[in-house]
């Protein structure tokens, strides 16, 4: 069927002990799509992607990748599934070259060598052992890993984690290249840029559940969409500024002498911040009103607090 998805994720429970840290999770990924999973450390990203890839088992759900299921149909997937794992989960003592040749001899038909080697970079590095190689150098080649035998689906976690400016870029336009063929591709990130950049679809998850799905334009447009930011002396009284503001707003002083305002700004709102600047003989330094981005989105509905 052309319209059944690539992943199906229906009620997905994994505990740890009693824990559970994948708590009853539903999720659909599309081919030609790039889905971004968002949330915080420890939403149970990482544990909802090794279910899909069969590396855990469910204890409660479904999970369907390509109509089959993973706990039962490793041998079957196997060659329509990319993997790349969060630690890379490769092999360390052989060369990142042969590694990479290794892995795409088991596939009937793997991309080009050359090219793979060439738009990641690795020829630079690719006789020295995996054990050797820097971070960044071995997210490259897990990623050349996981695409080079031009799977149907793909699981990126964290891709372009610790990777410098130039190599994520590269990576981005792989992921792009990826979906354009058709790929599905699911990835996980801590970076609001990427999932801004490359997502059709964002799933943000917290405490194992789904709290927002959509296009990033449908997640900034369900949320207010202007920021206030002020700067100013350190230590003013948020609360009493708040309390001028009205409307619901709240004022955070997040890093010393830089306050955001946050609810539904309006030319209102400005107007009662200039007053209650003046009354107080406090000179701003910078006021800005921006749009909302995908990372006040998210604070909105992860919170504050660190996990
Ligand atoms: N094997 C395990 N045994 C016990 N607890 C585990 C195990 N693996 C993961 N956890 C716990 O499950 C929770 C979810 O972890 P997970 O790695 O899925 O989170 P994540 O969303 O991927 O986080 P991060 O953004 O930090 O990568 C965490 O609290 C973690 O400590």
């Amino acid at each position: 069927m052309p319209d059944s998805p690539a992943l199906e994720i229906t009620g997905l429970v994994k505990r740890y002990g009693d824990r559970a840290v994948v708590d009853g999770l539903d999720l659909v990924a599309r081919a030609g799509q790039v889905t971004a999973v968002l949330g915080p450390n420890g939403a149970g990203k990482t544990t909802t992607v090794e279910c899909c890839e069969g590396l855990r088992t469910p204890d409660e759900g479904s999970v369907r990748v390509l109509g089959l299921d993973p706990a039962t149909s490793a041998r079957d997937l196997r060659p329509r599934v990319g993997v790349m794992l969060q630690d890379g989960g490769l092999p360390t003592g052989v060369r990142a070259l042969d590694m990479l040749a290794h892995v795409a001899r088991m596939y009937a038909s793997p991309r080009d060598l050359g090219e793979l080697t060439e738009r990641l970079g690795l020829g630079s590095f690719g006789r020295t052992t995996v054990r050797r190689l820097s971070g960044g150098q071995r997210q490259r080649l897990a990623l050349a890993a996981a695409v080079v035998g031009r799977p149907e689906i793909v699981f990126l976690d964290e891709p372009s984690a610790g990777m410098d400016p130039q190599s994520r870029r590269a990576v981005w336009d792989l992921v792009r290249e990826l979906r354009d063929e058709g790929v599905a591709v699911l990835l996980t990130t801590h970076l609001m840029d990427e999932a801004e950049d490359l997502a059709d679809h964002v799933v943000v998850v917290d405490h194992g559940r789904v709290v927002a799905q959509g296009s990033v334009g449908a997640l900034l447009a369900a949320a207010d969409d202007r920021t206030l930011q002020l700067q100013a002396s350190p230590g003013l009284d948020t609360a009493a500024l708040a309390r001028a503001l009205g409307d619901g707003l709240t004022v955070d002083e997040h890093v010393a002498g830089t306050y955001a305002v946050t609810g539904t700004v309006t030319p209102r709102t400005l107007a009662a911040l200039t007053g209650w600047l003046a009354e107080h003989d406090e000179l701003a330094t910078r006021i800005t009103v921006g749009r909302r981005t995908l990372e006040d989105v998210f604070l909105d509905l992860t919170g504050r607090d660190l996990r």
